[in-house]
């Protein structure tokens, strides 16, 4: 049978790349991505974006919606101090499957925890199951028309205190205006936008920090 895109992106990562060593994932993925075939994964420059937000935030609990083949869950993997922690989610079961092995390839497996199920499910579970307090990061990345709902639905569950960042991909394109207008209408966030371009095409694109300034279980005097 035809394999899958994503099932050559994580064949030319396993006969190119090194094992456990989540640098050459990430370069393999973007070089077979830049030359071979596109695919939607956050790519080098704005990946250098995510980088940074990690970095500044230095998360214990990190929070990926969107898993895709993996390629953000191990460059933010990369960079979470020793204990911490990211959950990513994603409701594609074949994209689960690739990402599964792509992390473990990586070296990263002991800080991620792959989840497969819808966003809105998993939500929820997060606190009982999953055993989360709050989020200190969320990196959005899934499909653009569950960005509000699930910005909405992380709030409901009290997953978000004051200082929770968000990083939502893909503001221009595919775009997400809903998400743009709640968001920096909302006096609970304080934005950031960091224009950038489409992941391997010269495609205008940015990503929007969004710093969270009270929490849901913070309550107003
Ligand atoms: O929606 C798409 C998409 C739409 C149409 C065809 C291919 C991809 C997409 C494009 C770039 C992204 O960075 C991204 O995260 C997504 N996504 O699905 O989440
Ligand atoms: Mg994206």
């Amino acid at each position: 049978m035809n394999q899958s895109k994503e099932q050559r992106i994580l064949n030319y990562v396993l006969q190119n790349a090194v094992r456990g060593d989540p640098c050459s994932v990430i370069d393999a993925i973007d070089t077979y991505c830049s030359q071979k075939e596109w695919a939607m994964n956050v790519g080098n420059e704005k990946g250098l974006i995510l980088d940074k937000t990690v970095e500044e935030i230095n998360p214990s609990v990190a929070l990926e919606l969107g898993t895709y083949c993996g390629y953000s869950a191990v460059r933010i993997a990369r960079l979470l101090k020793a204990g911490a922690r990211l959950l990513t989610v994603e409701f594609n079961p074949e994209f689960a499957a690739i990402a599964k092995q792509m992390i473990e390839f990586a070296g990263v497996q002991d800080k991620v925890t792959l989840i497969e199920g819808p966003s809105e499910e998993i939500i929820p579970q997060l606190k009982k199951k999953y055993e989360v307090d709050t989020l200190d990061f969320v990196f959005v990345d899934h499909w653009k028309d569950r960005y509000t709902p699930d910005t909405i639905l992380l709030q409901e569950c009290s997953l978000l205190r004051k200082g929770s960042v968000l990083l939502a991909d893909n503001i221009i394109v595919p775009g997400a205006p809903e998400f743009v207008n709640y968001i920096r209408n909302n006096p609970r966030f304080q934005c950031t936008n960091y224009p950038s371009h489409l992941e391997y095409m010269k495609v205008q694109d940015a990503m929007k920090k969004a710093c969270t300034l009270q929490g849901e279980h913070i309550r107003s005097t």
